[in-house]
Parts: C-alpha cells; sequence; structure tokens
C-alpha cells in the first residue's frame, strides 16, 4: 500500500466515527482533506452534521463540498475533531504543525470531546523529533525567540514560504520556526520550556490531547490508545 493510499484509507475509516447530528471539527493537511473529501460524499447521501475547520483551506474546501460549515465561535462545542499529525509517539504524544496550522489545530481540538488521530504508519515513532517541531511566532519576535530557541539547542530555522518567495505565514498572520532538535525524550519539559519564550504563540507538541489514532498500513486500520 502507498502512502497516498494510506492517508484514503484512514480518511474513510474516520467517517465511521461521526454520526447524524454531530458537531464536527475538521482537520488540515493531506490526510484530513482525504477525510473531508470522504466526510462530504455521506453529507451528499444525507448525512446531518454541522462543521468547523482548523484552516482556512480545509474551510473552503468543506464549503465547496456542500457541507455545514461556520466558525468556532458560532459553533464552540464539538463533539469530536479529527485530523492527521506528523509523528505520533505512545501515549498519543504528537507533534503537528508540518503544514502550519497547529495554532487553529489546538484550538480546535481543545474544544471538542474527542479528539481523533489520522495517520499512515510511517508517522509511528517510538520518540519524538525526527520531525522538525513547529514554533508560531509573532512577528515582531522573530529575532528574540530565534536566539531563545536556538540557547535551548531546539535548533530552529525559518520556515520558507510554500513557493520560496519570502517567509512562510499562517493563517493568523505569523512566522514559523521549525526546530531541527532531533529527538525530544521529556516532551513536557520541552512544551514548557517553549511555551516560556515571550513571542511564541503556539508550538506543534500536543500532548495529553488525542484520545484515538487511526493508522493506516499494510494490515488495514489499526488502532493505538493514549
Ligand atoms: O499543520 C498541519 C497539520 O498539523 C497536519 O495535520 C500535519 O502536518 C499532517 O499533515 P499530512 O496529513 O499532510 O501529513
Amino acid at each position: 500500500m502507498t502512502q497516498d493510499e494510506a492517508k484514503a484509507l484512514v480518511g474513510k475509516r474516520a467517517v465511521e466515527f461521526v454520526q447524524d447530528g454531530m458537531a464536527v471539527g475538521l482537520g488540515t493537511g493531506s490526510t484530513s482533506t482525504l477525510f473531508i473529501k470522504a466526510l462530504g460524499e455521506r453529507v451528499k447521501q444525507g448525512l446531518k452534521i454541522r462543521c468547523v475547520a482548523s484552516s482556512d483551506a480545509s474551510h473552503n474546501l468543506a464549503a465547496s463540498l456542500g457541507m455545514d460549515i461556520t466558525t468556532l465561535d458560532k459553533l464552540p462545542d464539538l463533539d469530536v475533531y479529527i485530523d492527521g499529525a506528523d509523528e505520533v509517539a505512545p501515549g498519543l504524544t504528537l507533534i503537528k504543525g508540518g503544514g502550519g496550522a497547529m495554532l487553529r489545530e489546538k484550538i480546535v481540538a481543545s474544544s471538542a470531546k474527542k479528539f481523533i488521530v489520522v495517520v499512515d504508519q510511517t508517522k509511528v515513532v517510538k520518540t519524538l523529533g525526527r520531525f522538525p517541531l513547529p514554533v508560531e511566532v509573532i512577528k515582531m519576535a522573530l529575532p528574540l525567540v530565534h536566539s531563545k530557541l536556538a540557547a535551548l539547542g531546539l535548533n530552529p530555522s525559518q520556515r520558507p514560504a510554500k513557493n520560496g518567495d519570502g517567509p512562510y505565514l499562517t493563517d493568523e498572520g505569523n512566522y514559523i520556526l521549525d526546530c531541527a532538535c532531533g529527538q525530544i525524550p521529556d516532551p513536557a519539559a520541552t512544551a514548557a520550556a517553549i511555551r516560556g519564550i515571550v513571542g511564541v504563540v503556539e508550538h506543534g507538541l500536543f500532548l495529553n490531547m488525542a484520545s484515538l489514532a487511526l493508522i493506516a498500513g499494510d494490515g488495514g486500520v489499526t488502532e493505538m490508545y493514549p
């Protein structure tokens, strides 16, 4: 099974966790896109749900599929949030933000009773840190936060725009520093250290948030719990 096939498989499986009448949080990224498309098919067949998305891209996709999509201020209590991840480690500790959406993702995930992670098996690791840890930063604080992250040994570098033209900007208009820090043996301590830097808006460590991960691979879809 290719990685794209695995993403499509797990996206379809996640739809089974959505029931009529639910308020659903839609994630961001390539796996979430496949989930949203599969969910859109169910909506066309009559599934009645209301949705909130964690990025402009996912919001626009859901709208284009004719889904009932609104904003978190209008629908603040969600039954479930379904989203991808860049890494999943034991305990369902996650790195997210490869697509730059971790701030809104963390807010939407925190608004849901249940957060289900959808990944292909290449995302599963024993220890977080193979994937660079994204940190979202207020523009004027970039040099300050860069030097503080470097002093912590986290090896930050500014994310460029996808088309290579200037810096990457999040949906909230902030910069991202990607930290190629290597293995993160104590994610809670790393999260606390990053949180302590003035000018940091959010980081991509998601700890004690997910309640289930659906993992697609050659054997089908397996479930992982914290
Ligand atoms: O900012 C983006 C998100 O955290 C994504 O959910 C994450 O990067 C995984 O994306 P993908 O499914 O494209 O690998």
